[in-house]
């Protein structure tokens, strides 16, 4: 029988620390149970409480239930798993936050009007992330791939079990080579996302070596089976191990390859990686096959941590907290900031309006402008404000700038809000960030003229 659920009653926007137990039990009967046996603690060595502890969690936030095989990956299990949960919830929210950012509307908030279709590759046995996306976003709809038969049926139950059958459409891969974006096999034309939390470790020493490093016995903290921890793509002549050294970092270079191919049919590529220096080696990648727009982010509840790095071929800029983040700190992997200030504490935001508008309104700009708000919103073609370009402006009057430019390739877009006090600018579109630097330049001079 399907279970009844009710609405969740909150959604968090991104978990960081535990969670309160004793509200939990006022809100859960049977988390009431595995606490109140236990004199109103949880008892976190004990799996049954754990799994209960997840269990609740789902059903009070999301509205989900989900059933597991006792032998597959799944968030209920020790201690770990409930923050694994946790993160992985933060994960799929940071991945609406990038679609929301870098959408038609250039607002930078949800639109619930917007159609999303996103693709999970390796849903587990719990299709855990389609069943996050597709609880909090009615608007999204997806396609969960799994590999593995188990995993497979076992996602197929906690689909119907939720009655998201007609919004997550489940596909099982002929084979561990195919595709791992099968658009074309299944003849879809574009994805708005791809979300992957992928087999963490290159072999079984590799588990066990980084098991130890955790001073932990490896399945105490993990029911993974193999297929579902393990990747590790047979290596043949020499010299392909760098080109797939498995893992995380494996399957994401395979993601990656298979973007260079699908380019803006889909707009975000994400994966998560199971450590930090991993990011790196993706981040390099990315570089060599010519991304020129990412995004990486720490996710994290309590101490636990993992990375998740996100890419596109498109020239939307994400905000800017989530493209860079200071936890995510090794060299070469931060993106250029989308989001910069600009100071002048003496003057009012009056004035700062008035100065904007002189050295905005001459350009060959396409304008919208919020006088209220004192917020600009603008595109450019291409550098319209260097010297050359104000030369050749006045060399050749102004029949150029007539024309209408809302169809026109959009170079740089921005937004420009006016404070007391400063300027935010916010990096809203292109590929080139020295145009966007430049065009700061122009702003800075401007606002502080020599
Ligand atoms: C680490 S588990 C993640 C499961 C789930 N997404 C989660 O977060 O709980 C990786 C999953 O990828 C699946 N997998 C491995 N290779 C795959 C492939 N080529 N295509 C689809 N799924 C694959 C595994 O069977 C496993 O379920």
């Amino acid at each position: 029988m399907l279970p009844t659920l009710a609405a969740p009653s909150i959604t968090p926007d991104y978990y960081d620390d535990y969670i309160d137990f004793a509200a939990l039990a006022l809100q859960d009967a049977d988390f009431a149970k595995v606490c109140g046996a236990n004199d109103g603690k949880v008892d976190l060595q004990d799996p049954k409480a754990l799994q209960q502890l997840t269990k609740s969690l789902l059903k009070r936030d999301f509205g989900l239930a989900i059933e597991l095989p006792d032998d597959r990956l799944c968030p209920p299990v020790p201690v770990s798993q409930t923050y694994i949960l946790m993160i992985r919830y933060n994960y799929v929210h940071w991945v609406q936050e990038l679609l929301d950012t870098t959408s038609d509307n250039y607002d930078d908030t949800y639109d619930p009007s917007r159609r999303v279709f996103g693709i999970d590759i390796g849903t587990g046995a719990s299709a855990i992330y389609p069943l996050l996306f597709a609880s909090t976003r009615p608007n999204y709809r997806l396609l969960a791939t799994e590999l593995d038969s188990t995993s497979h049926a076992s996602a197929a139950h906690n689909i119907t079990l939720n009655n998201l059958s007609s919004r997550i459409r489940l596909h099982q891969p002929p084979s561990a080579t195919a595709p791992l974006l099968p658009l074309d096999d299944l003849s879809l034309s574009h994805a708005s996302f791809v979300i992957c939390n992928p087999p963490f470790y290159a072999s079984a020493a590799d588990l066990v070596t980084s098991a130890a490093a955790k001073s932990s016995p490896p399945h105490a903290v993990c029911t993974g089976a193999d297929v579902e921890m393990i990747y590790a793509p047979s290596f043949g002549s020499s010299g392909e191990y760098d080109r797939n050294p498995g893992g995380d970092v494996g399957f994401c270079f395979r993601i990656v390859e298979e973007s260079v191919g699908l380019q803006e049919r889909v707009q975000w590529f994400t994966c998560m990686m199971g450590r930090l220096e991993s990011v790196g080696k993706v981040v390099a990648r990315l570089k060599e096959v010519g991304v020129r727009n990412w995004a990486v982010r720490c996710l994290r509840a309590g101490k636990t941590r993992r990375w998740a790095v996100g890419w596109s071929w498109g020239a939307r800029r994400p905000r800017n907290d989530l493209v860079r983040s200071s936890l995510v700190n090794i060299g070469g992997v931060q993106p250029f900031p989308t989001e910069q200030a600009i100071h002048a504490e003496e003057k009012t935001a009056e004035e700062l309006w008035d100065t904007v508008g002189r050295a905005l309104n001459p350009l060959d700009l396409r304008l919208e402008i919020d006088a209220e708000r004192k917020t600009v919103l603008g595109f450019a073609e291409k550098n319209v404000w260097s010297r050359a370009a104000r030369r050749k402006r006045a060399r050749e009057g102004d029949e150029d700038s007539s024309k209408e430019a809302q169809d026109e390739e959009v170079a740089l877009g921005f937004r420009i809000k006016v404070n007391e006090g400063n300027l935010d600018i916010r990096w809203l579109e292109g590929m080139e960030e020295k145009l966007f630097e430049s065009f700061m330049g122009m702003l800075q001079r401007a606002i502080h003229p020599r």
